[in-house]
C-alpha cells in the first residue's frame, strides 16, 4: 500500500475580485450579491502515489501549486475534489515559523510544538537537549523567537521536526534560509532518515539540492502534473522548459 496516495486532486481558491475596505462593507456586498469571486484552481486533477522510503521532490515555478500540494498532504487543507490518503505519521515542516508562537522563547516553543505533534512534556524533556544541540541555539534558548533571524527559526523548526521521529517528513523551502553549514547538517540528517526508511517529500527551487537528495521528482506546472519520474530526468526537462521561456 502506498504511504501517500493523491487521486485526481483539484484545489480551488476563491479570489475576491473587488477590494473591500471593511468587514461591514464586505458583509453588505455579500448580502446584496455584489461581491464577485474569481474561481481559481491552484491544482487540477493531480494524481500520484508515493511508496514508503521514497525521496520525492516537488518542483515547479512560483505559484505552480507545490506548497498547496504539500499542505493537502500534511492535512492542513482539504482538496476541493479528489482524495489524499496518508498512511503514516507525518512531520510537516512547512512555512517558516508556522508552528511557533513568536512571543514565546525557543524553550517554550519546543514544548508547544511537541504538543502539536502529539508528544507529552516528558517525551519532549527527553529530546530537548538534542533539539537545541542540533539547532546550535543554546545561547538563545530563553530569548523570544520574535527576536530570531529567519535562519535561526528554520534551525529550530527543522531540529524539532526531525528529532521527533515520523514516518514522513514533508519539508517546504525553509531550509533555503539556513546557512551553508546548517544546510549540510540538514542534508546529512535527511539522508540518515532516508536510510532508516523515512519517506521524504521535499519542495525546493534548488535543482542541485533536489538531484542530490531525491531519487524522484514531480513537476507541477500551473496546477497540472507535468512530469513524474527519476529526479535527474524530470529536473532536466524542467530546466530546459524554463530556458525555452515557457
Ligand atoms: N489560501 C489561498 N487563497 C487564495 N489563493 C491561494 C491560497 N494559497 C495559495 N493560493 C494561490 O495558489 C497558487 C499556488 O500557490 P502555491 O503556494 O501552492 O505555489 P508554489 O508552487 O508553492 O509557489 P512558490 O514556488 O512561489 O512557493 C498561487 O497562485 C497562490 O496565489
Amino acid at each position: 500500500m502506498p504511504i501517500i496516495q493523491v487521486q485526481d486532486v483539484s484545489m480551488r481558491f476563491n479570489l475576491a475580485q473587488e477590494k473591500t475596505e471593511t468587514l461591514k462593507e464586505y458583509a453588505v456586498k455579500l448580502l446584496k450579491h455584489q461581491l464577485f469571486f474569481n474561481e481559481f484552481y491552484a491544482l487540477q486533477n493531480v494524481s500520484f502515489s508515493i511508496e514508503q522510503g521514497e525521496s520525492v521532490a516537488l518542483i515547479g515555478r512560483n505559484g505552480s501549486g507545490k506548497s498547496t500540494m504539500l499542505k493537502l498532504i500534511a492535512g492542513v487543507m482539504y482538496p476541493t475534489r479528489g482524495t489524499v490518503r496518508v498512511n503514516g505519521e507525518i512531520a510537516p515542516l512547512i512555512e517558516l515559523g508556522a508552528g511557533f508562537d513568536l512571543e514565546l522563547t525557543a524553550r517554550e516553543n519546543v514544548f508547544l510544538n511537541g504538543a502539536v505533534l502529539g508528544h507529552d512534556r516528558d517525551y519532549m524533556e527527553e529530546h530537548f537537549k538534542n533539539i537545541i544541540d542540533f539547532a546550535e541555539l543554546w545561547d538563545f534558548v530563553d530569548v523570544p523567537v520574535k527576536n530570531y533571524s529567519s535562519g535561526m527559526i528554520a534551525r529550530l523548526g527543522f531540529s524539532i521536526a526531525t528529532e521527533v521521529e515520523a514516518e514522513i517528513l514533508a519539508c517546504d523551502e525553509i531550509l533555503s534560509v539556513g546557512d551553508f553549514m546548517f544546510q549540510q547538517k540538514c542534508h546529512q540528517r535527511m539522508e540518515k532518515m532516508l536510510s532508516g526508511g523515512t519517506t521524504l517529500l521535499f519542495v525546493s527551487h534548488d535543482i542541485n539540492q533536489v538531484k542530490q537528495l531525491c531519487k524522484r521528482a514531480i513537476w507541477i506546472d500551473h496546477g497540472h502534473l507535468r512530469g513524474d519520474g527519476p529526479a535527474e530526468e524530470v529536473c532536466d526537462a524542467y530546466v530546459a522548459a524554463m530556458q525555452r521561456g515557457e
